[in-house]
C-alpha cells in the first residue's frame, strides 16, 4: 500500500458514531442538505427509508433540508411511495427534458443535480433493508466540519443473502472487478474499503464540475475523476456498519462489471496511459438454458455501452419561454 493511502486511511477515516445529527444541524449554519435516492421499481423499500429521514433527519432534528426521489422510469408505483412518504420526486426525463438520452442509475444522479437545492447533496440507494439516519449523518460529519473535504463515500460491511456472517461476500463487482482494477491503475484509491458504495456525499459545486457515467459505470467514474480533480485529501470515507441491499442476479451483475470495465478502459485513454485500438465492443453474451427437449444453451447477447453527461454546470439552462 503506498504510504499516502496509509497516511489517508488514518487521516480520512471516521465512523457514523463519530458524528452526531444535533452537532451537524448546528455546525451546518446556512448549508443546505438534500438527500437525493435515485430509483428504479423501488416501491418496496423506498417509503421506509424516506419516512426514516424525514421524522429523525428533518422533523426531530433539522439536519436534512430536502429530499429528492429521482423516479428512474419505474413501472411499480416508486413515484407514489416516495411521495407518499414526504420526498420531493422527479421523473427522471422530465428534468431537462432538452437533454434526451442519457441511461440508468449515472442518469438518475445526473438529472438530480438540476433539482436538488442542497449545498452538500447526500446519495443514498433506494433498495436498502438496513438503512438507519445514521447512515446520512456519518456521511454528512465530514463535509459539514472540514472545508477541505469534498466527497465521502460509505463503507460497511456487506454481507450477502443466505450468508449473513461472511463481511464481504457481497460487493461482488467490488471485489471481483473494482477493487482489482482500481489498485491496478489507481492505487491512491486502494484505502476505499467499497469503491462502488452507492451511498457518498459531496459538495453540490464540486459535483456540478464533474462528468456523470450513464448506468452503473457512475461511481467509479466519480472516483476516479473527482481523485484527479481534487486530489485524495479532498476525498474521505466514513464505516457506518453494515449494509444489505436488494442483490441482483450474477448474470447482471456482469453487465454491470462491463460498464464499469469500460469506464476505467475511458479513463486510462483519456490519460493516454491506454492507446485504444479497435473499439471494445460493448455486446456481451451470457447464456442459460433454452426450454427446448435437450435443454441446449441459448445465447443472450447484453448491451453494456456506457455514455458520459458533461457536468451540469456546463450546460447554459434554456431560456424561459
Ligand atoms: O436505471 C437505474 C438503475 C438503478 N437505479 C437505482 O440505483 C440504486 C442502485 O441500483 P441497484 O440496486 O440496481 O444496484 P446494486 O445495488 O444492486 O448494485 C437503486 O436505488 C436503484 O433503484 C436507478 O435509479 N436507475
Ligand atoms: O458493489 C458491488 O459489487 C455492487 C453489487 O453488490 P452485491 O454483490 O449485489 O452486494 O453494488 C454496488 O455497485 C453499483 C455500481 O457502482 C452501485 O451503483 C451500487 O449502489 C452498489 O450497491
Amino acid at each position: 500500500m503506498l504510504p499516502e493511502v496509509e497516511a489517508w486511511l488514518d487521516r480520512r477515516t471516521s465512523r457514523a458514531r463519530d458524528w452526531d445529527a444535533g452537532v451537524l444541524a448546528g455546525d451546518k449554519r446556512d448549508q443546505r442538505v438534500t438527500v437525493v435516492l435515485p430509483a428504479r421499481d423501488e416501491s418496496a423499500t423506498v417509503g421506509r427509508i424516506v419516512t426514516s429521514i424525514r421524522t429523525a433527519l428533518c422533523e426531530d432534528v433539522p439536519l436534512v433540508d430536502e429530499i429528492v426521489v429521482i423516479d428512474s422510469r419505474s413501472t411499480d408505483g416508486t413515484a407514489r411511495v416516495a411521495a407518499e412518504a414526504g420526498a420531493t420526486v422527479y421523473h427522471q426525463d422530465a428534468v431537462r427534458p432538452d437533454l434526451a438520452g442519457g441511461e440508468g442509475k449515472g442518469e438518475a444522479l445526473w438529472k438530480s443535480l438540476f433539482v436538488a437545492t442542497g449545498d452538500i447533496l447526500v446519495f443514498v440507494d433506494a433498495d436498502l433493508l438496513s438503512f438507519t439516519p445514521d447512515y446520512v449523518t456519518g456521511l454528512l460529519g465530514p463535509l459539514v466540519t472540514d472545508p477541505g473535504v469534498a466527497y465521502v463515500k460509505a463503507c460497511y460491511d456487506r454481507p450477502l443473502k443466505g450468508s449473513p456472517g461472511e463481511a464481504f461476500n457481497g460487493g461482488r463487482v467490488t471485489e471481483l472487478v473494482a477493487r482489482p482494477l482500481l489498485n491496478q491503475y489507481w492505487p491512491s484509491l486502494a484505502g476505499f474499503v467499497q469503491p462502488l458504495s452507492g451511498e457518498y456525499a459531496g459538495r453540490a459545486d464540486v459535483l456540478r464540475r464533474m462528468p456523470f457515467v450513464s448506468h452503473y459505470g457512475v461511481e467509479l467514474g466519480l472516483l476516479v475523476d473527482l481523485l484527479e480533480a481534487e486530489g485524495l485529501d479532498a476525498l474521505a470515507q466514513v464505516d457506518l456498519g453494515v449494509r444489505e441491499h436488494t442483490n441482483q442476479s450474477t448474470p447482471d451483475l456482469g453487465v454491470m462489471a462491463a460498464q464499469i470495465q469500460h469506464t476505467a478502459r475511458t479513463r486510462l485513454v483519456r490519460s493516454g496511459r491506454l492507446v485504444e485500438g479497435d473499439p471494445a465492443a460493448t455486446t456481451l453474451v451470457q447464456y442459460a438454458r433454452g426450454d427446448t427437449a435437450d435443454g441446449a444453451y441459448v445465447p443472450y447477447p447484453r448491451e453494456t455501452a456506457i455514455s458520459e453527461r458533461p457536468p451540469a454546470d456546463s450546460l447554459v439552462e434554456p431560456a424561459l419561454v
